[in-house]
């Protein structure tokens, strides 16, 4: 196959002679006479096309029909984000002759289709025209669609009208004929495509979301990410720069990074999934306290960080987890995931083990949770700052490293990080710690720990505390109480039918529940709530489940300047099991 695709001839780039040569893997080009070669892999290739072709308007600005014109991955400086940012490089090529000019489009084409079989032809796509700084539309018909078209990706585009559109749209509507979906906004954007492909991958395979032992099925259309939102954590611990035009290239190029899931349950019922956070404490308050001020857009979050730290909170739990397997990684190892991650390569073997394709979305069907390697529950009990649940790094500009720089996105595990109550300062070391290269684990008030699952709940004698606080506190009506009770005792199964989670509180039920105005009591509150990827969760008691690589993100993980090195060998030669030789 590989010598069927080879091609070399001399080529015209401008005035300059030079010697083209398509091995199957890369295509490349160099001056004659001189030493330089430009490498360019078959997969990173944008386009082909006939004639000498601009990007922007898509059109051959001159009819020399010996001339193509060949768009590709350019990797620039990374201004500072952990990652490198892609641009579109293109280069105009003349042949001595158009049958060998119609030789190399076809050769080139060829090569791309068989090099990258997971690009996408045809792309659904949402666009939260609110998200972030609202300029998720301009985004997306600016920058994104025309590289799009440019690709040859067609694209059904649905600017939503109202929150949880997007899910609803994908657990009930016609599918076929899309090879993946595309959010243009945030991380509550990203929720909306990852609860809708969940759930209608789970209702299709006639599986039990509420049940946490059960092994749920991988979902098979990818979800693409362009950046719009205030966080962006999902994309930028998954690309590792918030740039739509480098997540408009990894979605044109069929990159595939798989991701691990967290599913939460109250009792039995599923009440939510999570990708980065699940976050009670000081997380959850900010959360809380940011939904009062969504008027200040992005910095609503640094807003009510500085207050919520001011307010100076701990609250009791106990917490129990599942350890992972310690002899496979650990949180506290120094290493970082990065594109290609020998961990998760071996987690991808472990989690499906009956895959000859080690990608395979198919082939899960053993239970992860109930295996007796995995060891004991601990459980440990006391007053907490914040107790957080992270299934990747969950770096985001704010911290480029994260709230677990050594975490994983598709080990099958996440990192339980504990921060026992300790005086203001030593909280703020914590806290400022993420913003740089310092270790916010090594501290004496803080642990970690690589978990398959945990189990929080509140002290003996505090539940029924934290009720007479919800009911007390709420100065609203009868009918307000009610909801609280809903949500607080009993109700959980008929509200989370309803689809009933903390952005959907209408703003009397939000007056209604005093941990949304927290800040205004003046008893500091014995309860906190929990944050789940930026969602209030209407309850404390919960169990988290971690799902290994349960989607399929277009991302390749971080690259850096090693990560992505400049591979020249063929297929298994590569040692570093780059993206192209996985
Ligand atoms: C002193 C500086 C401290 C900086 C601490 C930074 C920790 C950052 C951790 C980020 C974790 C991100 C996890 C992702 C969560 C998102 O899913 C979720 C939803 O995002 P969306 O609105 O885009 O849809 N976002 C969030 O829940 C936001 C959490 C952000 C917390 C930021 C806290 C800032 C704290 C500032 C404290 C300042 C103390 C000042 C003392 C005088
Ligand atoms: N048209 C809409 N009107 C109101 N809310 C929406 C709309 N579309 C999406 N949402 C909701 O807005 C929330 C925030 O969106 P997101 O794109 O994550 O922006 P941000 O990062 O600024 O929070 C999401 O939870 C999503 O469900
Ligand atoms: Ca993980």
């Amino acid at each position: 196959m590989e010598t069927d695709l080879r091609l070399e001839s001399s080529l015209w780039v401008g005035n300059k002679r030079y010697r083209a040569v398509l091995t199957g893997w890369h295509f490349n080009w160099t001056e004659v006479d001189k030493k330089k070669t430009i490498s360019v892999p078959v997969a990173e290739v944008i386009g082909v096309e006939e004639g000498r072709v601009e990007i922007l308007p898509h059109k051959s600005v001159e009819d020399k029909d010996k001339d193509f014109t060949v768009f590709y991955v350019k990797r620039s400086s990374n201004g500072g984000s952990s990652g490198l940012v892609w641009k579109v490089g293109r280069t105009q090529f003349s042949c001595p002759s158009r049958v060998l000019r119609d030789q190399w489009t076809k050769q080139l084409r060829t090569a791309v289709k068989l090099h990258s079989p997971l690009r996408p032809q045809r792309l659904l796509v949402f666009i939260n025209p609110f998200g972030g700084k609202k300029k998720g539309r301009k985004i997306f018909h600016s920058v994104v669609a025309p590289l799009f078209e440019l690709a040859g990706i067609s694209c059904h585009v649905i600017v939503t009208e109202r929150a949880n559109q997007a899910r609803d749209h994908l657990l009930k509507k016609d599918l076929t004929g899309f090879d993946g979906v595309v959010c243009v906004g945030g991380d509550g954007m990203f929720s909306e495509l990852l609860h809708g492909l969940i759930g209608r991958t789970q209702q299709e395979a006639g599986l039990c979301e509420n049940d946490p032992t059960v092994t749920l099925q991988p979902c098979p259309l990818h979800i693409g990410i362009i950046p719009a939102g205030s966080t962006d954590c999902v994309c930028y611990a998954t690309v590792g720069v918030i740039d739509p035009v480098t997540s408009a290239l990894h979605i044109i190029i069929g990159d595939s990074q798989p991701l691990d899931v967290c599913s939460v349950h109250h009792t039995s019922v599923l009440v939510r999934y999570s990708v980065s956070l699940v976050g009670y404490g000081f997380y959850g308050d900010v959360l809380a306290e940011s939904e009062k001020h969504r008027w200040m857009g992005p910095l609503r979050y640094d807003y009510s960080g500085a207050m919520v730290y001011l307010s100076n909170r701990s609250y009791a739990g106990i917490v129990q987890y599942l350890p992972a397997d310690p002899l496979l990684s650990s949180p506290r190892d120094k290493t970082r995931c990065l594109s290609g991650c020998s961990v998760c390569s071996r987690s991808t073997e472990r989690l499906f083990p009956h895959s000859s394709d080690s990608g395979s979305l198919y082939s899960a069907n053993f239970s992860q949770f109930n295996s007796d390697s995995e060891g004991e529950w601990v459980r440990v009990e006391g007053r907490f700052r914040c107790v957080s649940l992270t299934c990747m790094s969950s770096s985001c500009p704010r911290s480029p490293l994260g709230l677990s720089p050594s975490a994983h996105l598709a080990d099958g595990t996440g990192d339980l990080i504990l921060v026992w109550d300790t005086h203001p300062l030593g909280f703020l070391k914590f806290l400022h710690r993420h913003t740089s290269t310092q270790d916010q684990f090594d501290l004496p008030f803080v642990e970690v720990h690589r978990v398959k699952a945990i189990r929080f709940c509140l002290p003996a004698g505090k539940e029924e505390d934290a009720y007479e606080e919800i009911v007390e506190q709420s100065s609203g009506t009868d009918e307000e109480r009610g909801y609280i009770e809903t949500v607080s005792r009993s109700g959980s199964q008929q509200r989370l039918a309803e689809g009933h989670t903390g952005r959907d509180l209408t703003n009397k039920q939000k007056t209604a529940n005093p941990f949304l105005c927290g800040l205004c009591c003046s008893k500091s509150p014995s309860v906190s709530v929990w944050n789940c990827d930026g969602e209030i969760l209407p309850f404390t008691e919960i169990l988290c489940r971690i799902h290994g690589q349960l989607v399929r993100l277009y991302a390749r993980g971080i690259e850096n300047s090693t990560a992505a090195h400049d591979c020249s060998e063929e297929g298994d030669k590569c040692e570093r099991r780059c993206i192209l030789h996985k």
